[in-house]
């Protein structure tokens, strides 16, 4: 759906090149939720304003659903933006018109009859579940009702693709969820495409299929996000992660140096996450050990598990045979 080659971009600021975009290549397959991870000055924002030309790269070609968008004359990239969506973190709505008189703006440029646009307007906020608000002004919503103002803004169009601009960083947790699950159902039942940029590997392991961790304007890691969070290669990512479980390395380097035996993060991923494995496989084994951290969580609706142990004794090669033998990834943190 987006194919991404060879991206650079710099800003001119006070006579200075800054570079923005330092040769990212990137594919989004059709159907994908497609995350953007990294850090502030990263080269975001600036990656995904490119994807709808809304930043035009130094150089590099950037093709959505086939055109290469910078091929277009003016008409053409007016009626390839149309099939490309954008959500932001401030909404951008019209304050000064209604809830139905935004969602109904895309429409109203796009030329169709008044007569249509009602009945288009009304399915769209049913959809997003605003049916009650069509009537309010956005300054008597809350901030997950103005985002989804801007997600029925969004589809108005039948868009193929839905770009996310840090889309939940202004809500609250509870909120931030309920606007997750929802781009997972219109990814679902649209087969909407979908690329979001975040701070927080937390949206990244809740909604999105693959990831990429930009830094200093590249690509440092991607792949599928049960990979890059469960096991990161870079260091960017591997500290995105930490953050998301709230870890302070340094204090936790402080309490394991006061542990004995040997340290494994055991990594349990799908159905096994609930089975009674490592006790079965202890016992087995004359395996002691202690729990010092441990999650149970989900990536998208896949269950996983990581559990950090330190191993006092017992057979420990044939431990971690058998783990390895039931599909539990075991790494060794110190021997
Ligand atoms: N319009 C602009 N003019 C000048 N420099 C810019 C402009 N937009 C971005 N930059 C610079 O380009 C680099 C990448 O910025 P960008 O906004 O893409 O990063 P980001 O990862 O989205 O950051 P944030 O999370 O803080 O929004 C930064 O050094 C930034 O200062």
């Amino acid at each position: 759906m987006i194919e991404l080659e060879q991206l650079h971009k710099s800003y001119d600021v006070d006579g200075r090149r800054i570079p923005a975009l330092q040769g990212v290549d990137l594919r989004v397959e059709a159907g994908e939720v497609f995350g953007i991870i990294g850090a502030s000055g990263a080269g975001k924002s600036t990656l995904l304003r490119v994807i709808n030309l809304l930043e035009r790269p130094d150089s590099g070609r950037v093709v959505v659903a086939g055109q290469d968008l910078q091929a277009l004359d003016a008409a053409g990239l007016r009626a390839a933006r149309q099939r490309i969506a954008m959500i932001f973190q401030h909404f951008n709505l019209l304050n000064a018109r209604t809830v139905a008189q935004n969602v109904a703006w895309p429409l109203r440029i796009a030329g169709w009859e008044s007569a249509r646009i009602a009945p288009r307007v009304q399915s769209l906020l049913a959809r997003v579940g605003l049916t009650a608000h069509a009537d309010k002004y956005p300054a008597q919503l809350s901030g997950g009702q103005k985002q989804r103002v801007g997600i029925a803004r969004a589809l108005a169009l039948d868009p193929q693709v839905l770009l996310c601009d840090e889309a939940t960083s202004a809500l609250d947790p509870e909120t931030t969820r309920a606007i997750l699950d929802l781009l997972a159902e219109l990814n679902e039942e649209l087969r909407l495409s979908i690329v979001l940029i975040t701070h927080e590997m937390d949206v990244v392991r809740r909604v999105c299929d693959r990831v990429a961790v930009l830094e200093g304007g590249r690509i440092v890691e991607q792949g599928p996000v049960a990979q890059v969070f469960l096991h990161p290669k870079s260091e960017t990512a591997r500290r995105f992660v930490l953050a998301s479980e709230h870890v302070d390395e340094g204090t936790q380097r402080d309490d394991y140096a006061h542990v004995k035996g040997q340290l494994w993060r055991l990594t349990f991923y799908g159905e096994r996450t609930y089975e009674p494995l490592l006790g079965e496989i202890a016992r087995q084994t004359q395996l002691d050990f202690g729990i010092l951290a441990g999650r149970i969580d989900r990536i998208k609706r896949e269950p996983y598990g990581q559990l950090t142990i330190a191993v006092s004794a017992g057979d420990r090669a044939a431990a971690r045979r058998l783990l390895a033998d039931r599909g539990v990834q075991v790494e060794e943190l110190r021997a």
